[in-house]
């Protein structure tokens, strides 16, 4: 279990301050599968969780959105055959918080869980 994923979510306020390209660069290696991008000038991470079925994927989607919910962060979720794309970010910073890297550590838990053989 990631250590990222056992720790809370901050509020983060109007004016909070974002990661230091440091900070990012010291957190990106506890999230060895996601890709930090940049789109339109805005840092994000990235991951492409692959799936066997267009349903599958949908629950994770689900899964997802409720986790998002639930700490009032929400990510960009692209549901494709066979994949889902995960990218998060933090709007009122444009930019990273903490918080993405903890919630996308969480989204690798909960693929982590479809992976995992359900024995009957
Ligand atoms: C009021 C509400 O909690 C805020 O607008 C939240 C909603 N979800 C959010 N999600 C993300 N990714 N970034 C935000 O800044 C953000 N702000």
């Amino acid at each position: 279990m990631n250590p990222l994923s056992q720790e809370t979510c901050t509020p983060c306020r109007r004016g909070a301050v974002g990661l230091t390209p440091a900070e990012v660069a010291a957190l990106l290696p506890q999230l060895p599968r996601w890709d930090h991008i940049e789109i339109e000038g805005i840092p994000q991470l990235q991951r492409r969780f692959p799936f066997k079925t267009y349903l599958q994927g949908l629950k994770f989607v689900h899964q997802v959105a409720h986790l998002a919910e639930e700490n009032h962060h929400h990510p960009v979720l692209v549901l494709e055959w066979a994949q889902v794309t995960v990218r998060w970010w933090t709007h009122t910073l444009g930019g990273l918080h903490r918080n993405d890297f903890i919630l996308a550590a969480r989204c690798d838990d909960l693929y982590r869980e479809f992976l995992r053989p359900h024995f009957v």
